[in-house]
């Protein structure tokens, strides 16, 4: 728990690429002004022995990583680890991801959700099975299987008829491509703060373009493409990406609620098309662990909001086992509000608050 001086430590475990997009200075400066240190966590050395940490951020694979992560939980059972690798590697494999979806329940009068047919390919042999194709009309989107956040596991193929199959790399999902006016909703999700941004996707296909004699299209990121390389291309000049509403909020955030709950994590984004056969209807095509939120507006205060909240709200769950006298101790300075029925709550006076005095605390 809190260590010197009432701070939180935060250890963070991320490739270089990462690392480079999201631990910026302005983020790292106002942790620190709010009572928390971002360090980096050295992966040269035994995780249980750095620290103390009271959080561990990570976007890391592998088995080493997954032990080192079981042994320092072992040690530290009230730190918290954002978010379980367990959790995180449903997200690994393009069926597993969406499946979540097709199982939430949401109220909505006026929108309805869901996600593409699709069907997985695991052999040469399946992808000509025209058995297996029954559910799938063409244009479909071929998707490698897993999602680890390799270069390779991004590239795609959009496939315009069965000449199209030729090139395809099982394991693969293939995913039925749904017009939807080339604006893709990139919906961010931080623990209970859930942000809606349009971006450019692919073009709808016409029936002329399924005629023609192109058989596939390959791309990768399409939606993560720098400005000048968007600007460099026709078609992003012809979009207008302003004209499109977004969808409603509430029902992204129930939606986004409902994935977090399911999928027991806090740090995701999900892809949302808005099919235009239905102007209701809404495809979710993607969940993506640990986006690039340094894109998303005020990412700083967002995520700062969302470590003091993790940490304050372990360490009051965790003080209120104890008595009064070893309570005064922990607390370390803070401020104390002392309720009816021997129940203590921490204040923090430097972080949520803004370092607001609260009325009726009792400073220890
Ligand atoms: N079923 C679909 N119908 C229409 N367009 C789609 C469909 N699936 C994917 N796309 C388009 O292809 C892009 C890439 O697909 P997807 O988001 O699944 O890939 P990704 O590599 O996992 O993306 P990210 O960079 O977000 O992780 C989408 O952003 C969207 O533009
Ligand atoms: O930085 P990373 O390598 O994690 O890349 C992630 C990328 O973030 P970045 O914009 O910071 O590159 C994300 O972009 P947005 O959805 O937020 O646009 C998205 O493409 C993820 O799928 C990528 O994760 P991966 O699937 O490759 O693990
Ligand atoms: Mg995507
Ligand atoms: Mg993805």
């Amino acid at each position: 728990m809190a260590g010197e001086g009432g701070r939180f430590g935060i250890g963070y475990a991320l490739l270089p690429k990462k690392e480079n997009s999201f631990i910026r200075e302005s983020l790292v400066k106002l942790a620190r002004s709010r009572g928390i240190d971002l360090v980096k966590i050295d992966m040269g050395r035994p995780l249980a022995d750095q620290g103390p940490f009271d959080c561990v951020l990570h976007k890391l694979y592998g088995e080493d990583w997954k032990s080192q992560l079981v042994d320092f939980r072992s040690r530290n059972p009230n730190a918290v680890i954002l978010d379980s690798p367990v959790a995180i590697e449903r997200l690994h494999n393009r069926i597993s991801m969406l499946q979540v979806v097709s199982e939430l329940k949401i109220e909505n009068q006026s929108e309805t959700f869901g996600i593409p047919k699709q069907i997985v390919i695991y052999d040469r042999e399946t992808l000509f099975d025209s058995q297996a194709w029954e559910l799938l009309k063409f244009p479909v989107i071929a998707k490698p299987l897993v999602a680890d956040g390799s270069a390779k596991s991004h590239k795609m193929a959009l496939v315009y008829n069965h000449e199209g199959l030729n090139k395809l790399k099982p394991p693969i999902v293939l995913q039925e491509f749904v017009n939807h006016g080339g604006v893709i909703f990139k919906v961010y999700v931080v623990g209970e703060y859930v942000k809606c941004v349009k971006r450019k996707s692919l073009p709808d296909v016409s029936e002329e373009k399924l005629n023609s004699l192109e058989s596939s299209l390959s791309f990768s990121q399409v939606s993560n493409l720098a400005t000048h390389q968007k600007s460099d291309d026709k078609y992003y000049k012809m979009m207008h990406l302003e004209d499109t509403e977004l969808p409603p909020q509430s029902f992204m955030a129930d939606i986004a609620k409902g994935l977090r709950k399911a999928m027991n994590l806090n740090l995701f984004n999900f892809d949302v098309i808005r099919d235009t056969r239905f102007g209701n209807r809404y495809l979710i095509i993607d969940i993506n662990y640990f986006p690039g939120y340094a894109k998303m507006p005020g990412y700083e205060t967002v995520l700062t909001d969302f470590f003091c909240d993790m940490v304050y709200r372990k360490e009051r769950e965790v003080v209120e086992e104890y008595t009064p006298e070893v309570l005064v101790a922990a607390t370390d300075g803070r401020q104390v509000l002392s309720c009816e029925k021997e129940v203590r709550k921490i204040v923090p006076n430097s972080c949520c608050s803004d370092g607001e005095e609260m009325e009726n605390s009792i400073q220890v």
